[in-house]
């Protein structure tokens, strides 16, 4: 049984999955040739080599991956492993107005339906998860990019705060602590004054986190950020990297048929420190819970109304 905790009513709009927008919580492994950013939300091209005699482009580090089991409670040790998973079509509900709050995208119009060709229906987010020593990459078998009738989504939330996550559970699960070094002298402690009295240097110095990608940044102990939760719809020549303790959703895909997806991770087959799972509470009276609006064309493809590639949004 998951810990659970209480969720506001709130619906989230569908964005289109870019290495940029989601950059925080992970990366996204694309043929850059292929990408459907726009061209000035893409990130530089990853460093490529020629390869296998000429014949082939071979993009390196595609992902970050991270184990961090040796920070792990029980120090026993994971191994790489890679399962598949064949995930099937989720259930959507018909779309119903409700007194949702519309999240963080503020004063947008999602019910504004500009041609009549477009259909709404609704994801109900029931459960979220985050492995915290292990990154998590999806790999889709068998999806083209054009594939219209069967999409994923990746569903992932901020961490909130440990204090704001304290009401909500008793004891936090394991969560990976790096031992920080303890400033021993007065001028170390100086050293991180700013104006630095040594240099006269105004910009923080850099601290041992600021250096790494944004996804491979400590996410902290805590719970889900609800309200800044957010959902991208992935084509079919994307591959999705969950970043080392990301709160996610179970794998969602929309459409006709499952999808196989390879996932490659670590794992040390201690349920607690492998999955964390966390399930959310709608109010019973009032509440529908976490909500995401899947607006789709008429051929099924699953609409963007928000953020990149939406030409209403308006950030
Ligand atoms: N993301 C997803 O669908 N599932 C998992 O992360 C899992 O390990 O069960």
């Amino acid at each position: 049984m998951p810990t659970s905790m209480p969720a506001p009513s709130i619906r989230i709009p569908v964005e289109l999955l870019t290495q940029s927008s989601f950059s925080q919580f992970g990366t996204v492994i694309e043929n850059p040739a292929h990408s459907l950013a726009p061209r000035s939300q893409r990130l530089p091209l990853p460093d490529a080599v020629s390869a296998n005699q000429g014949t082939a482009l071979k993009f390196l580090n595609v992902t970050h991956m991270s184990n961090l089991y040796n920070l792990a409670p029980s120090k026993k040790p994971a191994r790489g492993v890679m399962n598949m998973f064949v995930c099937a079509p989720r259930d959507l509900r018909p779309h119903e107005p409700s007194q949702s709050m519309p999240s963080s995208w503020g004063d947008m119009d999602f019910d504004d339906d500009a041609d009549g060709n477009e259909d709404r229906q609704l994801f109900d987010v029931h459960i979220l998860e985050r492995h915290p020593f292990t990154t998590q990459t999806f790999v889709p078998m068998g999806l083209s990019q054009s594939d219209r009738h069967t999409q994923y989504l990746v569903i992932v939330a901020p961490t909130l705060p440990a204090a704001a996550s304290r009401r909500h559970t008793d004891r936090p699960p394991p969560y990976p602590t790096p031992k920080i070094k303890k400033q021993k002298s007065i001028r170390d402690i100086f050293a991180r004054a700013r104006p630095s009295p040594f240099t006269n240097e105004a910009a923080p110095p850099p601290s041992q986190f600021s250096r790494l990608h944004p996804s491979q940044r400590p996410k902290g102990p805590g719970l889900p950020d609800l309200k800044n939760i957010r959902a991208f719809v992935a084509n079919g020549n994307q591959a999705v990297t969950y970043g080392a303790g990301t709160w996610h959703a179970p794998m969602a895909v929309i459409g006709d048929r499952p999808i196989d997806f390879v996932v490659v991770q670590s794992a040390n087959g201690i349920g607690i420190e492998d999955c964390q799972e966390i399930s959310l509470v709608a109010d019973k009276i009032a509440g529908e819970g976490v909500v995401v609006m899947v607006d789709s064309d008429a051929s099924g493809k699953v609409l963007v109304k928000a953020g990149v590639g939406n030409v209403k949004a308006n950030l």
